[in-house]
């Protein structure tokens, strides 16, 4: 069945056309972005979502997207969607990076222009007759020092600009290296001494826990005296009451905002006031920015639907869509070995550790492991998958560890994943072959050759006459039919495994009758999710 995409959002409609040209089933429901609960009631028929920043995803939201594969933000922000949520539920959360950030750079830099020369109100007042040449006294940019409050790939747009302009540009970002300030032409500083320096502050961050109420009361209140702010990204990063006072007060000279701390911002207390400039969150609205952000989006959506492949993903590893095909076999074994120490263990987990050899050591590690992780969880929890597994293992503190090496044995790679408990540690290794088919190696450092079946039995015990006897009788004597088997033993005597394939799930009694002989250690069913 083709895959179902909701736009909840004003995209542009180059997406809706992307989608279909791909195959896909897309509903354009701009509405249901203002709309909570209708948003609610329609999502579960979803496999991908694609919005812009009116579409709230909270954890509400999530619980009723049952069918939910993937996120597709056409933008850069991702701070209205609950991303701990989504990843606990293994959806992907994806953005478009930079296809807005030129847009977004000239905005703030328009702003910045519109607040030196109050335009805006001189533009009112010369529409309603008055022509008020005395009353719109302006500052020049030229020679003036911006201040950046964060350097990424806007922040660097505006200071390419601003340098164009003749301004003096300091950035405070602290993730930003001392080469490549110097590329920008930038002079790098921490942020007291941007807001004594600066004449006017833009800002360029992210919002998170860090830098919410970044331009706090008290941090306004060291700016220089006539300074001019401009927000360009996030509201909620400026504290809007303090900065209110201070405009009246006239400390601040001037402000530029296009985000508000609440949006859609129909009341604000900057509204009003003398040389507050405020558009409504329109940074990335330009026909060029929306065509791309919605190409892109649309694309990555429809790639990750249809072949796996993640680009721009904030909860998972980005895997091309080159990997996901060379890598398809190898993510399943992972998920494979995975399931398999899953199945075997009972007890709380308390690390798990994944060694990559040769031909696996060269792939994408991260995307592996996190199928490897979401094999071993899935046992207890079905939902999880390659997305929310990391966030899992973390919430039940399970540490990881990760190994890789060069090709050291008989094969070009392998996997081989150890699964510690209070009580023991078990490890499986597994390879895939020229064939593309996974196959098993060793388990408990017994070499073995089993691909994997959907229902398969595991017993281990010691290699003496009988067992193959003893396997083939009771399974007979219940009807079920063994499709294939393979063996392997650490030598004559000693520790052995039998893997039995089966055409159905095996019955319970059967197990219970192979446990009452007393010839194995082991007599596990195991279930696999073979494509
Ligand atoms: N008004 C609008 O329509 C738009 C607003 N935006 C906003 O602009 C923000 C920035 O976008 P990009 O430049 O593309 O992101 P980016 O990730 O390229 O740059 C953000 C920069 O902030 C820095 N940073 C992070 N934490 C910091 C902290 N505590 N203090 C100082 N610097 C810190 C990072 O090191 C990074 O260099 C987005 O997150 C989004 O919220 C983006 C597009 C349109
Ligand atoms: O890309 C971003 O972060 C933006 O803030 C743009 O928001 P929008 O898509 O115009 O609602």
């Amino acid at each position: 069945m083709a895959p179902k995409v909701l736009v909840s959002d004003a995209l542009s409609e180059t997406a809706v056309q992307i989608f279909r040209d791909h195959g896909i089933e897309v509903d354009f429901r701009p509405e249901l972005g203002k709309d909570k609960d209708a948003l609610i009631a329609a999502i579960g028929q979803y496999d991908g979502l694609a919005i812009r920043s009116a579409t709230k995803v909270t954890e509400k939201v999530l619980e009723a997207a049952t069918n939910l594969k993937v996120i597709g933000r056409a933008g850069i922000g991702v701070d209205n969607v609950d991303i701990h949520a989504a990843s606990k539920k293994g959806v992907i959360v994806m953005n478009t990076p930079f296809g807005n950030s030129i847009t977004t750079a000239e905005h703030a830099i328009s702003m910045m222009m519109a607040v030196a020369r109050q335009i805006p109100e001189a533009n009112a007042s010369t529409h309603a007759g008055k022509w008020e040449k005395s009353r719109f006294m302006g500052v020049e940019l030229t020679a003036k020092t911006l201040g950046l409050i964060g350097c990424g790939n806007i922040g660097s747009i505006v200071a390419d600009r601003a340098i164009g302009l003749k301004m003096k540009v300091l950035a405070y970002d602290p993730f930003l290296s001392e080469e490549r300030a110097d590329k920008l032409g930038v002079h790098k500083v921490e942020l007291d001494e941007l807001l004594h320096r600066a004449d006017f502050i833009t800002l360029h961050v992210p919002m998170t826990e860090k830098t919410a109420n970044i331009l706090s009361r008290e941090n306004l209140a060291k700016t220089k005296k006539g300074v001019r702010i401009v927000n360009c990204a996030r509201g909620g990063l400026v504290d809007e009451a303090a900065l209110a006072e201070m405009l009246k007060t006239g400390h601040v000279a001037g402000a530029a905002f296009d985000v508000f701390a609440e949006e859609p911002a129909k009341e604000n207390v900057l509204f009003n006031l003398p040389n507050v400039v405020c558009t409504p969150h329109l940074g990335a609205s330009t026909t060029e920015a929306q065509e791309n952000v919605a190409l892109q989006v649309a694309e990555q959506m429809a790639d990750y639907l249809l072949t796996g492949a993640v680009t721009n993903a904030i909860n998972m590893p980005s895997i091309t869509a080159e990997e996901a095909k060379v890598m398809g076999p190898w993510i399943a074994l992972a998920g494979h070995l995975g399931s398999f120490a899953g199945q075997m263990t009972d007890e709380p987990i308390k690390a798990i550790n994944i060694l990559h050899d040769g031909l696996a050591a060269g792939m994408n590690i991260e995307a592996l492991n996190c199928a490897a992780i979401a094999g071993v969880l899935k046992e207890a929890n079905p939902a999880i998958n390659m997305v929310s597994a990391p966030i899992v293992a973390k919430e039940r503190g399970i540490a990881m560890s990760t190994t890789t090496q060069g090709k050291s044995g008989a094969f070009d790679g392998y996997i081989k994943l150890t699964v510690v408990t209070e009580k023991r540690e078990r490890s499986i290794a597994g390879t895939v072959f020229s064939d593309g088919k996974p196959r098993f190696i060793q388990i408990k450092g017994i070499n073995i050759d089993a691909e994997i079946g959907e229902h398969m039995l595991y017993t281990t015990n010691k290699d003496v006459p009988g067992i193959i006897g003893a396997l083939g009788a009771t399974m007979g004597a219940h009807g079920v039919n063994i499709a294939n088997f393979t063996l392997g033993r650490t030598g004559p005597g000693e520790n052995a495994i039998a893997i039995l394939y089966l055409d159905d799930p095996i019955p319970q009694v059967v197990i219970d009758e192979l446990k009452a002989t007393g010839l194995f250690q082991q007599v596990r069913p195991l279930e696999f999710e073979v494509g």
